[in-house]
């Protein structure tokens, strides 16, 4: 038995009512317009939702726009911008299905049509209604003999059509529930993707959040891809907006939440969840990993990822992406103005000015210039600051595990305690692996000079903090700026709590190094794209836990994505199982860490369903999946 889907047009295949974006061209300049746009939205929201008759509501809107055939073209040229995304993503299907598909619609063919036929639908499968305009191209009614202009129209253009086959209804109106509701539908899908009127979603056989939804409902989504909006986002610790906005056009279900949440919390939460976002606070742990049932990817909007068991999540193949240098050049700035700020004891002088406390006096304020500045940890953040603070007259000196090229005139040192007693100033941009654990203790302040500064922007688990206001209140610390703590409050309606509270000349900021406007927008992009990068194509570039590997885009093939535990012979498993189905290989790509392997296996359309099985049941595999 055939299928044919009725697809409405405004609000389900246009993310927009084509009137209310005519009124908006139509009454440019106009002293009306906001008026009268107003009053066309509220009718055509009657019309939809069935509070007023269709007819009705359709000759008030019309006469009240004022339009002219010129204002078709600039209309047109908005619509083809304002294609429903899921219906963009899925143009095999109207290519695919094109003798099944129809779009019927109570609007009007002379936009409508180009529009849709640019999708891929032919065009004596359009039903609407035609405009009539008078000598001068002004609008002045509609075909009235039209039965798309009448209640109940689109049920009548149905009939007629007289179809042999299952009907299936897409779209977001009570008029498209109508053909439901007149017995011509087998099922009727409530469109949601761009707006929810729930009096239809109520009445429909289901709720279709995107196309992908339909497709996979009708069991015809193997030829495309999994309904995205089954895939669950969750974002934690107030996640910049723009990577809502992403993730949301994407096509998935995203839920946002303004804080952090306690492992407890978060293990309950995670059910169902495909991809986790959070900051530096929320901590992904082995239990947490292990209460997870559908996770892929965990997105760090953030540099660091120490909060995240990236063992765990590499062992159930969830890869990990973070924001590597977003927020870097914050940081740094928040270094700078942090060292101006205590060499001359600033804090404390504004603190006495505002209860009326006038000091002035050079006693203990410095200039930076030809001072001794040691950078405990010389990467992305170290290392830029050492520019900066050399070209401000700072002598720069560093340290690091690791080998690291000196910018400009900074000097390396061998040892941290060759730093710690060479420095005027020593600011930590260590990463927070748990071997910094209480770096810096007790031991380490007696080896820094007298009168030392001490700034941490890293982590807060790296400085003993007992020990720092030991040396603050001995006067070896001079002052010293703290950004980070081993234990912060979960949100902003959680107390703060710190021994340092009330020292002399010290900085106390609320893990700040990163919130700037600039930071936080660049992270809430980098990060969805790396991981709307990962689950659409399968590259892991930038991922800090998987093999990276950059993949060329898929062109008529399948794409079976492939980690294991790296053990010697998976690939070659894999291949025999390619061999014995003879499915020809169009591409392969593997790479391997120290615990996985991953392997890319682009292969011809057609392949059998126990191939899939085949692959999965390898020994050693983690995960597998299929992208189309
Ligand atoms: N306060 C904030 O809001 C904020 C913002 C961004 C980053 N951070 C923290 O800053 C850290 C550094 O960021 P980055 O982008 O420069 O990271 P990075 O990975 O580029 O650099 C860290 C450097 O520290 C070195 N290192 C690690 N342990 C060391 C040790 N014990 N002694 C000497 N060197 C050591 C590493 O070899 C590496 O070169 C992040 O991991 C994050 O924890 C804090
Ligand atoms: O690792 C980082 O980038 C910083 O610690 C900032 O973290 P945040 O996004 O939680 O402020």
């Amino acid at each position: 038995m055939d299928k044919y889907f009725i697809i409405d047009f405004d609000s389900t295949l246009t993310r927009v009512e084509a009137m209310d974006l005519l009124a908006s061209i139509s009454l440019q300049g106009s002293p009306k317009k906001a008026a009268v746009e107003a009053k066309i939205k509220e009718l055509t929201d009657k019309g939809m939702n069935g509070e007023m008759s269709f007819r009705s509501s359709l000759k008030d809107r019309l006469l009240l726009l004022e339009a002219n055939k010129s204002h078709l073209v600039p209309l047109i040229d908005a619509l083809k911008g304002q294609v429903s995304a899921s219906f963009k993503r899925n143009k095999d299907f109207f290519r695919s299905y094109a003798n099944q598909i129809y779009v019927i619609s109570n609007g009007f063919k002379e936009y409508i049509e180009p529009i849709v036929t640019d999708l891929g639908v032919l065009p004596d499968h359009i039903f609407a209604n035609q405009l009539v305009f008078n000598e001068d191209g002004d609008v002045i009614g509609f075909d009235e003999d039209n039965p798309l202009s009448k209640d109940g129209g689109k049920a009548e253009v149905i009939k007629s059509l007289d179809l042999d086959g299952d009907i299936y209804v897409i779209g977001d109106g009570h008029n498209d529930y109508e053909i439901k509701a007149a017995g011509l539908a087998n099922k009727f899908y409530a469109f949601t993707e761009n707006v929810k009127r729930e009096q239809v979603v109520e009445k429909a056989d289901h709720e279709a959040p995107s196309l992908d939804e339909v497709l996979f409902e009708q069991k015809i989504a193997s030829a495309f891809s999994y309904p995205k909006n089954r895939i669950k986002v969750l974002l934690l610790e107030n996640v910049h907006p723009k990577a809502f906005e992403l993730l949301k056009n994407e096509g998935f279900s995203v839920e946002v939440y303004p804080a952090g949440l306690d492992e407890d919390e978060l293990c309950e939460k995670i059910k169902g969840v495909s991809i986790l976002g959070i900051r530096s606070k929320t901590q992904v742990t082995k239990k947490v990993i292990e209460s997870a049932d559908r996770l892929m990817a965990v997105g760090a909007f953030c540099i660091g990822t120490n909060q995240i068991d990236l063992e765990a999540c590499q062992e159930k193949g969830i890869a990990v992406f973070n924001a590597p240098f977003s927020n870097t050049r914050s940081v740094v700035e928040l270094a700078i103005g942090s060292i101006i700020m205590l060499i001359r004891n600033i804090f404390d002088k504004s603190v006495a000015m505002h209860q009326g406390k006038w000091d002035k006096s050079a006693k203990g304020s410095k200039e930076i210039r030809g001072k001794k500045l040691g950078i405990i940890g010389y990467g992305n953040i170290g290392a830029q600051l050492s520019v900066l603070a050399e070209s401000m007259g700072l002598d720069v000196y560093y340290y690091d595990l690791e080998e690291k090229l000196a910018l400009g005139n900074a000097t390396k040192l061998d040892s941290l305690d060759e730093l710690l007693s060479t420095s005027d100033i020593i600011t930590l941009h260590v990463d927070g692996r748990p071997e910094n654990k209480e770096l810096i203790t007790a031991e380490a302040f007696s080896k820094m000079k007298d009168q030392v500064i001490f700034i941490n922007l890293s982590r807060g688990h790296v400085v003993n903090i007992g020990d720092l206001k030991n040396a603050i209140e001995s006067k070896k610390v001079a002052g010293c700026a703290v950004d980070v703590f081993p234990k912060e409050p979960k949100s902003n309606d959680e107390p703060f709590e710190s021994e340092l509270i009330g020292l002399p000349n010290v900085i106390l900021t609320p893990h700040i190094g990163g919130s700037t406007e600039e930071a936080q927008e660049n992270i809430g992009e980098f990060v969805p794209n790396r991981i709307m990068e990962y689950i659409n194509t399968g590259t892991t570039t930038n991922s800090v836990n998987f093999p990276n590997l950059q993949l060329p885009k898929l062109q008529n093939a399948h794409r079976l994505i492939h980690i294991h535990h790296n053990v010697p012979g998976i690939i070659a498993k894999m291949n025999q199982l390619f061999a014995e189905h003879e499915i020809n290989i169009v591409g392969q790509y593997l790479k391997t860490n120290e615990k996985i392997g991953y392997v890319i296996t682009d292969i011809n359309k057609a392949y059998p369903q126990e191939l899939i099985q085949s692959l999965k049941n390898i020994q050693h595999t983690i995960k597998f999946r299929v992208l189309y």
